[in-house]
């Protein structure tokens, strides 16, 4: 791929013409806000410049349900050879496109399941998609070089690709993506107008549940509209199993001690089946999670902090494979919790403490 048009600069649009232009394809930036698109070029994602022809590939980066007509459109101005979107649910956008008449053998419907609570093109990186399923999703119509073009974005962007129907890839992002959003953003609502002496208690629970409920309501409205049977199905799932819950949590106040043990049951059954599920969430790659152990370092809030434990534990020869950070309340410091292999932590911990760092006792 030597040239690409991608239509909306928002996060993910932004997110993969920094990839392609850091290879050295010429990308080109559009959005129907230009002052978004002249945002993504001044990141270094591309040029404001019109394209001279037909470019390899046009990347449409906008709402679900704008994805047919931008297609539609470019298609008719013949902006490119290959066409893909990378919006959330793949179904209707498809069936608009149909409706439209449109040319399905340059088009294919994509889509990165990577991304941010926050949207446009400052919350953009080059490194989004590194490691993280990119679901494809080809018809019988679709041409093999547009696939292959797709196949290459990905592999440009790190991504692993992923090739799926349209109606199961939007049934499984209903469990896995959709039902999540809507479930944090109900957990965080309780918080709206909770008395303030328990909104300071807040610690890494609640921020690691509540993380996506600061997502954009006027995108995820768009989304769950082009996928409301799915998500609906997984919520009276999960509604039931709310109605048990209460009712073992409610057993666990009765005087009567049979009743007690049936609740304690109930909470014990969910808890096993949560931890179930939890080792089903494919680690780094998509590989099986790993067993990774954590080390956490106190830090202070000052410039270069992290990058300078980033350098120590490379320079002890330890593979950092994932990292959270812990902010406390009201304090210049926090901790980072570095994640490394079992086998590297004694290391890990001996070079950390020689070069002055403090490590919390697990
Ligand atoms: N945010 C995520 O986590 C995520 C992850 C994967 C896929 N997606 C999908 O990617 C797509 C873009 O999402 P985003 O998070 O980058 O949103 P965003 O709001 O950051 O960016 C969308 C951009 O599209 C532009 N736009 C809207 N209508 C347009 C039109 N008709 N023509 C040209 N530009 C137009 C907007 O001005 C905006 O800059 C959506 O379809 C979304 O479902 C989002
Ligand atoms: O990590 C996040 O912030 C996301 O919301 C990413 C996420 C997801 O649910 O995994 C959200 C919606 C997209 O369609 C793909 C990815």
């Amino acid at each position: 791929m030597r040239t690409a048009l991608v239509l909306g600069t928002g996060l993910i649009g932004t997110s993969a013409a920094l990839v392609l232009a850091a290879r050295g394809v010429r990308v080109h930036l559009r959005d129907h806000e230009p002052e978004r698109a002249r945002t993504a070029a001044s990141l270094g994602a591309g040029t404001l410049d019109e394209p001279e022809g037909p470019v390899d590939l046009a990347i449409v980066a906008v709402p679900p349900t704008h994805i047919a007509a931008v297609v539609a459109e470019a298609q008719g101005q013949g902006l490119a050879r290959g066409y893909i979107d990378v919006g959330s649910v793949k179904g209707g956008p498809l069936g608009e496109l149909e409706q439209l008449g449109c040319d399905l053998s340059t088009y294919l419907g994509t889509h990165p399941m990577a991304g941010r609570e926050q949207s446009g093109p400052l919350a953009a990186a080059g490194d989004l998609f590194e490691g993280r399923p990119w679901v494809l999703t080809p018809t019988a119509a679709t041409d093999t070089a547009v696939l292959n073009m797709a196949l290459e974005l990905v592999a440009l962007c790190g991504g692993v690709p992923v090739v799926m129907d349209a109606d199961a890839h939007d049934r499984a992002v209903a469990l896995v993506s959709h039902t999540p959003q809507l479930l944090s953003s109900m957990v965080a609502a309780r918080l709206e107008s909770a008395d303030e002496t328990a909104v300071r208690l807040c610690g890494q629970g609640i921020r690691d549940v509540t993380r996506i409920a600061a997502s954009d309501p006027a995108m995820w409205v768009e989304i769950l509209s082009a996928n409301p049977g799915p998500v609906a199905d997984i919520l009276a799932e999960v509604a039931g199993d709310l109605d048990e819950t209460v009712r073992a949590l409610r057993a666990l106040e009765s005087a009567d001690l049979e009743k007690r043990g049936g609740g304690v049951d109930g909470i014990e059954r969910m808890l096993r089946r949560g931890n179930a599920g939890r080792t089903r969430v494919p680690g780094k790659h998509g590989q099986a999670p790993a067993a990774y152990e954590t080390v956490a370092v106190l830090i202070s809030d000052q410039p270069g902090e992290l990058s300078r434990i980033f350098a120590d534990a490379g320079a002890a020869g330890v593979n950092i494979e994932d990292v959270r950070i812990e902010h406390s309340t009201g304090q210049q410091a926090g901790h980072v919790q570095i994640m490394v292999e079992p086998g590297a932590v004694r290391m890990l911990k001996a070079a950390l403490r020689e070069r002055g760092w403090s490590i919390r006792q697990e």
